[in-house]
C-alpha cells in the first residue's frame, strides 16, 4: 500500500465509521509497513484533508457536475486528496496528484464513470487554481462547521475567532515533559540530540522540551529509559495549578492514559500516593505501563466509575483531579476530525461533568483541593460547570494560583489556554479549595 492509499483508507474510515483519524491512521500505517518518510506523507495527507475539508469541498462543488454527497466515499475522498495536494503541497507535481487520485477512484469505485469525473474535476482545479478566490466566510476558509465558528465568534469576536481557527489548522509542537525524578532537562536534551532529535527548551514552562524530527518516539533511548513523557504544556499547567506536594495523597478520577497522574507524581518528587482511576478496564494498562516506564511507583491504577461513590474514599485525599470527559474542542490541532463531531450528543456532556464533579468532590478532605479540567473551550463545559458546582457547594471556593506563562484568570482560580494566544492546546482548569 502507498502513502496515498493509507491516507484514503483512513479518510474513508473516518467518514464511514466515525473512527478517530489518529488511532485508525496509526493502525493502518503499522499494518502497511511504510517507511518513516511515507508514513509522514500519509499522515500529512490525512490531516491536511481533514483540516481543509470544508474548503476543499467548497472548491470541488463548484467544479463538479455531481454533488460530493452523492459520490461513493472512496471517490469523494480521492478527490479531496487530489485537491489538497494541488492546492497545498508544493512538493507534489499537479499531474502526479491528479493521476494518483484518478487511479484511486478507478480502483475504489463501483461507478464506471467515477475515474473520469475525478480526472475532469481535478484538471479543472489545476487550470483555475491561481484564480481561486479564498472564501470570505472564516468557517469555510478554515474549515470549521458553522455552529462551531459561530460559537467562537460569539465568544472571541470575529477577528480573534478567525485567528483561533487558523491556529487549529497549524502544527502542534511535540512537548516532552522531563522525568525530573530521573534526570535534568539538560541531560534529557543531550540524550535526544545525540539521537538526531531537534530539541528546544520550552520558552516559559520549566522541564519541558519542544521536539522535532523525532522519528518514532518509542524507539528513542531517552524514552525507553523513562526520562520523559509526552504532554502538552497546558495539561501540565493544570496540575501545577493544583500544586501537588511530596507526601500528599492524590486521586486522579479520570486518569487514562495517565498524563496528569505522572505530572502530579513528579511534582511530588515520587513521594506520597497517587490513585489513578478510569472507568475503562482496558485503559488501566496504559496508566500502569506509563508509570512503570517512568519509575513512578507511587502511582497505583484501578477501575472506578467517577460518578459512583466509593465510601472508603470519602474525605480521603489532599487533592482530587477531575480531568473529565469532554467535547475535546481544544485539541483540534491534534485531532482535526474532532470539529466534525455531531454537536447533538455533546449537549449532554455538562450533565456528566457535573455528576462526576459532585461525586468526586466528596473525596476531598476538608481543606483539600479539587481541580476541574477539560480539553475543550465551550463555556457550558467549563466556567458554567464550575459556577453551577460552587453555587450548590458552599464548602468549596475558587482559589487563585501561580503558574508559569502569562494567563489571565489565574489569580481568580480559572484559566483558559488558547492555541492562538498561548501556543498550547485549548484547555481549561479551575482550582477549588474545600473549607477546612
Ligand atoms: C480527558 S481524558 C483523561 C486524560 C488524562 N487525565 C490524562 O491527562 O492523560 C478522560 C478520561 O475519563 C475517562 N472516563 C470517562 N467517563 C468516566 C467515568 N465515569 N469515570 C471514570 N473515568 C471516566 C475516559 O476513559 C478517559 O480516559
Amino acid at each position: 500500500m502507498t502513502a496515498r492509499d493509507v491516507a484514503l483508507r483512513a479518510l474513508v474510515a473516518c467518514e464511514k465509521q466515525g473512527a478517530w483519524s489518529d488511532g485508525f491512521l496509526k493502525k493502518t500505517l503499522r499494518a502497511a509497513g511504510l517507511d518513516s518518510r511515507d508514513a509522514a506523507l500519509a499522515t500529512r495527507l490525512c490531516f491536511g484533508v481533514l483540516q481543509n475539508r470544508i474548503l476543499l469541498d467548497h472548491y470541488l462543488e463548484e467544479l463538479s457536475t455531481v454533488r460530493l454527497e452523492k459520490m461513493e466515499p472512496a471517490v469523494r475522498n480521492a478527490l479531496r486528496l487530489g485537491a489538497y495536494q494541488v492546492l497545498f503541497l508544493d512538493r507534489v507535481p499537479d499531474h502526479a496528484a491528479v493521476s494518483q487520485a484518478v487511479d484511486q477512484a478507478r480502483q475504489g469505485a463501483k461507478h464506471p464513470r467515477a475515474a473520469g469525473l475525478v480526472n475532469g474535476v481535478l484538471r479543472a482545479l489545476v487550470r483555475q487554481k491561481e484564480a481561486l478566490e479564498p472564501p470570505k466566510h472564516p468557517a469555510i476558509r478554515y474549515s470549521h462547521p458553522k455552529w462551531l465558528a459561530e460559537a467562537f465568534a460569539a465568544r472571541l469576536g470575529g477577528e480573534e475567532a478567525a485567528a483561533f481557527m487558523a491556529a487549529n489548522n497549524g502544527q502542534p509542537p511535540t512537548c516532552a515533559q522531563v522525568n525530573t525524578v530521573r534526570a535534568t532537562a539538560e541531560e534529557v536534551a543531550a540524550s535526544l540530540r545525540a539521537e538526531g532529535v531537534e530539541v528546544e527548551l520550552h520558552p516559559w514552562l520549566p522541564n519541558c522540551l519542544l521536539l522535532s524530527h523525532t522519528g518514532s518516539l518509542e524507539e528513542l533511548a531517552a524514552f525507553r529509559k523513562g526520562l520523559f513523557y509526552i504532554q502538552d504544556a497546558a495539561a501540565k499547567l493544570a496540575v501545577l495549578a493544583a500544586d501537588p506536594k511530596p507526601g500528599m495523597t492524590v486521586l486522579d478520577a479520570c486518569a487514562a492514559p495517565g498524563g496528569k497522574s505522572f505530572a502530579a507524581a513528579l511534582a511530588m518528587e515520587g513521594r506520597g500516593r497517587v490513585v489513578s482511576c478510569d472507568i475503562h478496564p482496558h485503559k488501566i494498562d496504559l496508566i500502569q505501563a506509563g508509570a512503570a516506564r517512568l519509575g513512578l511507583d507511587c502511582i497505583s491504577a484501578q477501575v472506578l466509575n467517577a460518578k459512583e461513590c466509593k465510601e472508603e474514599y470519602l474525605d480521603g485525599f489532599d487533592l482530587v483531579l477531575a480531568d473529565v470527559p469532554c467535547s475535546g474542542l481544544g485539541i483540534i490541532r491534534k485531532k482535526p476530525d474532532i470539529r466534525y463531531k455531531d454537536p447533538k450528543p455533546l449537549a449532554g456532556l455538562p450533565a456528566v461533568q457535573k455528576a462526576i464533579l459532585d461525586n468526586v468532590s466528596r473525596y476531598v478532605r476538608p481543606g483539600g483541593v479539587l481541580l476541574y479540567a477539560t480539553c475543550t473551550l465551550l463555556e457550558r463545559e467549563n466556567e458554567d460547570v464550575v459556577r453551577d458546582f460552587t453555587d450548590r457547594h458552599n464548602d468549596f471556593t475558587l482559589e487563585g494560583f501561580q503558574i508559569p506563562g502569562d494567563f489571565t484568570g489565574a489569580a481568580e482560580g480559572m484559566v483558559t489556554c488558547w492555541p492562538h494566544r498561548h501556543g498550547t492546546d485549548g484547555f481549561f482548569f479551575a482550582k477549588l479549595r474545600r473549607k477546612a
